[in-house]
């Protein structure tokens, strides 16, 4: 502040006589005055992978500062944020923000507890998918057909008959709660190894993609896709050869992208945008969220069959190219339509 009083004080005095020599004087622009506090809440992984220095470092630049929330201390006495940014789990956390948003509205929560609460299960993340009707959009967009197996793993043979899925099926956790056990999922091939699985679990349809998936990243208004190396077709002949349940790696979760690599064009190729902008579209609206990504695979053999398969909050954003750019001007954006709607 000082320095700025002191900035306008040799503009006041000396500057005049000086703008009488020259016509264009270019003085950078003054660092914001207000600063931008956005106080985070987030496992000491997800600070590690996220909260880079290149982050930072733009985020300072632009007048933003990330201050840690120190969960050992009451949240109503830390502060004044301007937007709290958090993924920690469990009830106790989804209270506390609450009660907190609820004195303090002013704040902008990223993202509402409640509405990331609908995607700690793989049932109701995929809902508003199946909800869409995205037919006549450039290409088709739906779910994998898929069951809810709860208990008894005796009787997973015969839900998945009467339900008549096909195999091979992936088997998912039903909750995601951010452990790694949420991510353990198995390939099954055949109906007499249903027994092993072990629910609560999501029971999918595999989709032939080509080995490639799109992940589309959603921060606010902004969408971002990338290609990931994913599972690989499985062919009738492995079908028929093939028993058992076999548990396969977090593949697409690798930090190596597919984008470089030498693939097949008509697997390579990108979704159409329009059809991604109006699925980040609908999806946004209807989940209520600002910070998730989509994970979306084409049918391999067609050009417009598409499948979401997985939605994640708050996702690994760093494997974004230009997060940095991307999520800063996010946040200024977050700012500058709160203030919008109070003056308004
Ligand atoms: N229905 C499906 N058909 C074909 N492949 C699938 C299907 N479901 C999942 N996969 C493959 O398994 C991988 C993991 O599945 P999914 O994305 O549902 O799990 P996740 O643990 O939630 O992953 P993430 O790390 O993205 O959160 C996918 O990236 C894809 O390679
Ligand atoms: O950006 P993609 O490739 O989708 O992968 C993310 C997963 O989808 C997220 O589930 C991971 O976050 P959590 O481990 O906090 O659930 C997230 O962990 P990270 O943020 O620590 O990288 C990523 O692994
Ligand atoms: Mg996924
Ligand atoms: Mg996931």
């Amino acid at each position: 502040m000082r320095l700025n009083g002191e900035i306008s004080h040799l503009w006041n005095e000396e500057a005049e006589e000086e703008n009488e020599r020259v016509s264009v004087i270019s003085l950078p622009p003054p660092p914001p005055s207000k600063k931008l506090v956005v106080g985070y809440a987030l496992t000491s992984k997800k600070v590690k992978s996220f909260l880079q220095p290149r982050l930072e470092g733009l985020a300072r630049k632009k007048g933003i500062v990330f201050v840690a929330i120190d969960l050992s201390q009451p949240l109503l006495d830390q502060g004044p944020f301007d937007i709290v940014l958090h993924k920690l789990t469990g009830k106790e956390w989804q209270q506390i923000l609450e009660d907190y948003w609820e004195k303090h509205p002013e704040v902008t929560v990223l993202d509402p507890p409640a509405a990331i609460q609908h995607l700690h299960n793989r049932q109701s993340m995929l809902q508003d998918v199946a909800d869409l009707n995205l037919s006549d959009c450039y290409g088709k967009v739906g779910t994998p057909r898929q069951l809810v197996i709860t208990k008894d793993p005796s009787s997973i043979a015969d839900e998945v008959s009467k339900a008549g899925l096909t195999l091979p099926l992936v088997a998912k956790p039903l909750v995601v709660d951010g452990s790694a056990k949420s991510h353990e999922l198995s390939l099954a091939y055949d109906e007499f190894s249903l027994s092993k699985l072990d629910p609560p679990l999501v029971l999918q349809e595999f989709v032939n993609h080509g080995g490639v998936l799109f992940k589309v990243y959603i921060v606010g208004d902004a969408i971002k896709v990338v290609r990931r190396f994913s599972l690989p077709d499985v062919n009738e002949s492995e079908l028929l050869n093939s028993t058992g349940v076999f548990q396969f790696p977090r593949v697409s979760c690798a930090a190596a992208s597919a984008d470089d690599a030498e693939l097949d064009p008509s697997i390579a190729e990108l979704p159409p945008r329009p059809l991604l902008e109006k699925l980040a579209r609908e999806l946004r609206q209807r989940l209520g969220l600002r910070l998730f990504n989509i994970d979306v695979i084409r049918e391999h053999g067609t050009r417009d069959r598409f499948y979401v398969i997985d939605i994640n909050y708050f996702p690994g954003l760093s494997k974004m190219p230009g997060y940095e750019h991307i999520f800063t001007d996010f946040l200024l954006s977050v700012q500058s339509k709160f203030k919008m709607r109070l003056s308004s």
